[in-house]
């Protein structure tokens, strides 16, 4: 099937060549032999690391291999227990070390997998949606604004189709694209305007193509060897680690060698003290510290997608505990995006609409009274426009079979299925109501023209033929309708819009919004016969108005609390809408945005400031109303210079720019286009504004995750280091034998400290101000702690060796039980800061049992510690001996004292300084300063 020219081909030949019927597409059992024949639609990854090679990585490791050169020493020189036991030691951290990786690896390819595309095509007579990974050659797709392209294809239809191809021509500019033959042979890339290519998207109008070429096939596959992989997987702090950990390795390299050399000058054997320094090395190298950090962040964010928010971009999971503003949609995210037309205002009257959700219940009232639409020539034309100029559909749900019923939706009541937009819902609802039903109107209007909504113009028009006229209707946001009315209907009649008719529409449209109504104007015009009405400037110009719909959106239910959250998290949460500004303040009162003194600015008044005045004032605003897609770069520059980290939520095509330009570019699950999750770094599930809350919450919970096992394992080879670099400056024999040594490396660096990245957060950890985007992983005296913490440890680890080493006998017998001493005693001092590392003030402020993981990963390690010291078997290969209750009391007190003392200190501190907080006060309801 390959052929180079699918340009040139007409759709007859297309269809012919690959064997596919235009109207109902490939038929299943052709498409899955396809699959077969042709491979998955995927660029394949390059290399991807196998099982094996990712163990074998972990041998590669500079101090790994100087230990097995260590080990091949020992065996040369008989020492066989030492060398066996090291190259156990060696395999087991190996082990450690590949399940890390493996895991953060697994979890990582899941997390791309989450968001793979989907694709509209046409299979078997019908529209299905399928994993573009699975399109062959010869399906048949639909494509709309905001997809992305999921294979290479020829198109057979174009209506003012768009495409952005920059990923493949560089060219960054929408080419127009068409459906017809181009008659050229080897047509550059950019001027196939008939074809649409993988990895590109559509960025306006519709289209209907036929798949030409999958996977590495395509125009993209052919370069996929030459694309750089953008997607940024490594995050900041993973970086700056990588550059501690080089400057780590330097300074534990540097004091090993004044160890040794120290050691050997005091008289120590030289084979002994160089054992001592590499496990010393190893020891001291916090080599599993990126593999943690990516453990953490990989397990942080699968926490975060069982909360609804995916993350796209691995570096935004840190950047979300920052995130000091979030600028949300409010329509679907902070609403449900569930519209029910409650009044209707028809000029001579006012009436009310009684009735929820989507069945076709109750009716109008005008003061308690029914009404009729047929007694009211006003309302009837509201309705017709409501329900012509509309692409909404309402089902009625088929009888839901019993599977259905268990796994679905809490609402066994909600008998109606909407297709389409809410909006437009709600009005056919209305209709509905008042006995205009779709069939009722199927036969006397045929529709011939559609001008879409777009959220530049902010209405929809359509062209009927109805009795051998032409109707334009139009519906959209009265404010900007109005300009174009020049007569309205007034008591059956249509009259001039005069100056006084005028205001009385405003009062009204005023009156609805206040009660946080979205308002929508409803207009049509009779068409003379031979009128012109190609463009939508044609259709809607000169109309009668008809009236006003006012629709409810209640408040998502988790929403207030979440703003509440955020509002003592430190983070600003500003509204961003299409929608009216009187509809929007109403909301942003209900829900608590919007404190005393806040400030709400229309599109309009945005339009007009200066970059200069929007920073003045950009602190202040709390709701932007009607604003067009375009506004919201500027909002989130103007934010950024006044030195905030933006969390920017999105939904459309044009609304991809500010989400790229956001620090945190949110993209909607349910609603979103492909264009605007492709630029996002995290998705919602549920496009619900409560998971940007979960997310941030999650974000700060990992970071602080991860400075905890930073404090535990930089404070314990700290402490490690400290015990063997005193003892032989002092002359002492070695404190802790190179087994030993790596012994303590193994066990109480690995399990703890992975116990720890998956802690729970600490109450305060949403009362906390954001934390500043440039902050050191050291700051908020995290260094200082682990200095103090580490030479704590090193300090009482020595004194309990010399206070064993002086009172034991002397000889082997005593230096064996004093080592063992000081071993008991490093441990467990490593073993209770564990628990002291959970707390940012002092263990005497968390729940010791809290974290199971934890508990679980200490007794395990105090398990095989008492191991090491009571069995038999154990005993002469770490080279211990067991101890008595004398030596019990003295370890376990030296062993505490690093904790506890620095914890009473910092009780002691604290209760001193407690200062109190400042409030600032937030109005529910009632009218709020404006810049009008
Ligand atoms: N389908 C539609 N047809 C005609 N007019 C519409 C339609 N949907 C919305 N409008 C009008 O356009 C205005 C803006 O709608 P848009 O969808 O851009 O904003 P929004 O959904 O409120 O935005 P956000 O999600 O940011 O809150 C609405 O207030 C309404 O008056
Ligand atoms: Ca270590």
């Amino acid at each position: 099937m390959e052929n180079a020219n699918w340009h040139r081909l007409s759709e007859e030949e297309l269809l012919a060549r690959l064997g596919c019927s235009p109207d109902s597409g490939l038929a299943p059992e052709e498409a899955a032999k396809r699959l077969a024949e042709h491979g998955r639609n995927e660029l394949s990854e390059g290399e991807k690391l196998s099982p094996a090679k990712l163990f074998l990585n972990q041998f590669k490791d500079f101090m790994v291999l100087v230990l097995i050169g260590a080990t091949l020493i020992s065996g040369l020189l008989g020492e066989y227990l030492d060398a066996i036991t090291i190259l156990a030691i060696i395999v087991i951290n190996a082990v450690l070390g590949f399940v890390q990786e493996f895991r953060a690896e697994r979890s990582l390819r899941a997390l791309k997998e989450l968001s793979a595309p989907t694709a509209h095509a046409l299979r078997g007579g019908s529209i299905v949606s399928v994993p573009a990974s699975e399109l062959v050659p010869g399906d048949i797709v639909l494509l709309q604004s905001g997809d992305r392209v999921p294979a290479d294809l020829r198109f057979l239809s174009a209506n003012s189709c768009q495409a952005e191809e920059s990923a493949l021509t560089g060219e960054s500019v929408p080419v127009s694209k068409h459906a017809q033959p181009i008659d050229e042979d080897d047509l550059p890339l950019g001027d196939r305007r008939n074809m649409g290519f993988l990895g590109t998207m559509l960025t306006g109008g519709t289209a209907r193509g036929i798949v030409v070429r999958t996977g590495m096939n395509t125009e993209m596959g052919k370069i996929a060897d030459l694309i750089q992989q953008t997607e940024e997987m490594e995050t900041p702090l993973q970086r700056r680690l990588e550059q501690l950990g080089k400057i780590l390795i330097v300074v534990a390299l540097g004091l090993t060698v004044m160890v040794v050399v120290a050691g050997i000058l005091h008289g120590q054997p030289a084979y002994g003290m160089f054992l001592a320094g590499v496990s010393l090395a190893v020891a001291a190298i916090p080599e599993g510290l990126p593999a943690i950090v990516t453990v953490a962040l990989a397990l942080g964010v699968q926490r975060m997608i069982r909360r609804k928010a995916i993350v796209r971009k691995l570096p935004s999971v840190e950047t979300l505990g920052c995130a000091s503003v979030i600028c949300s949609d409010k329509t679907g995210t902070l609403t449900q995006n569930k519209m029910t037309v409650t009044r209707v205002w028809t000029g001579s009257r006012d009436l009310e609409v009684t009735g929820e959700g989507y069945a076709p219940q109750g009716g109008c009232f005008d003061d308690g009274k029914p009404v009729e639409a047929k007694d009211d020539a006003s309302l009837r034309r509201v309705l017709q426009i409501a329900a012509l100029c509309n692409n909404a559909v309402l089902q009625r749900q088929a009888q839901p079979s019993e599977s259905a019923v268990r796994s679905s939706a809490p609402e066994p009541e909600e008998a109606w299925q909407l297709k389409g937009d809410p909006t437009e819902g709600a009005l056919v609802v209305l209709a509905a109501k008042m006995g205009l039903t779709a069939s009722s109107l199927e036969g006397l209007y045929k529709r011939e023209r559609e001008f879409p909504f777009d959220s530049e113009r902010k209405r929809m028009s359509v062209v009927v033929s109805h009795q051998g006229g032409r109707i334009a209707c139009v519906k959209g946001a009265p404010d900007l309708l109005l300009e174009r009315c020049t007569y309205i209907l007034w008591e059956g009649k249509v009259v001039p819009f005069t100056g006084t008719l005028r205001t009385k529409v405003q009062q009204a449209q005023e009156a609805m919004a206040h009660g946080a109504l979205r308002v929508l104007g409803l207009a049509y015009r009779e068409l003379k016969p031979r009128e012109s009405c190609e463009t939508a400037e044609e259709a809607e110009c000169q109309l009668v108005f008809a009236g006003l719909a006012g629709m409810i959106d209640p408040p998502r239910r988790e929403v207030q609390a979440a703003i509440a959250t955020c509002r003592r998290a430190g983070i600003k949460t500003v509204m961003i809408t299409g929608d009216h500004q009187l509809t929007a303040e109403a909301i942003a009162a209900q829900l608590g945005i919007m404190p005393r003194g806040g400030l709400s600015v229309s599109g309009r008044e945005l339009a007009a400031m200066s970059d200069e005045e929007l920073d003045h004032v950009v602190d202040n605003i709390y709701v932007y109303a009607r604003v067009s897609p375009e506004h919201k770069l500027r909002i989130v520059k103007s934010l950024q210079r006044k030195g905030h980290v933006v969390a920017m939520t999105g939904d459309g095509v044009n609304d991809a720019p500010a989400i790229k330009a956001a620090d945190i570019g949110i993209a909607m699950g349910i609603s979103g286009t492909d264009v605007s999750k492709e630029a996002s770094s995290l998705v919602l599930g549920d496009d619900n504004f409560a998971s940007i809350v979960s997310a941030i919450e999650e974000g700060r919970s990992i970071y602080e995750n991860i400075r905890k096992f930073i404090r535990y394992l930089l404070a314990s080879n700290v402490g490690e280091i400290l015990t063997m670099f005193l003892a032989m400056m002092a002359g002492l024999p070695l404190p802790l034998l190179p087994i030993q040594i790596l012994w303590v490396n193994l066990v109480t660096d690995g399990l703890p400290a992975m116990a720890l990245g998956v802690d729970q957060a600490e109450n305060d950890l949403m009362t906390q101000k954001p934390r500043p985007a440039r902050e050191s992983i050291f700051a908020r005296r995290l260094g200082w702690k682990i200095v103090s913490r580490g030479i704590l440890i090193g300090v009482c680890t020595l004194g309990a060796f010399w206070i064993t080493l002086r009172s034991a006998p002397e000889g082997a017998a005593g230096l064996a039980l004093a080592q063992t001493v000081a071993f008991v005693t490093l441990v467990m001092a490593q073993l209770i800061h564990v628990f002291d590392c959970r707390s940012s003030r002092s263990i005497f402020h968390r729940n010791l049992l809290q974290n199971k993981y934890l508990v679980l990963a200490v007794l395990s390690s105090l398990g095989l510690m008492l191991a090491v010291l009571y069995v038999p078997a154990l005993q002469p290969i770490f080279k211990t001996v067991p101890i008595g209750p004398r030596e019990w009391c003295l370890s376990l007190v030296a062993a505490g004292i690093p904790t506890f003392l620095m914890g009473i200190g910092s009780v002691l501190g604290s209760s001193k300084k407690r200062k109190p907080k400042s409030r600032i006060s937030y109005t529910s309801g009632g009218s709020q300063p404006s810049l009008r």
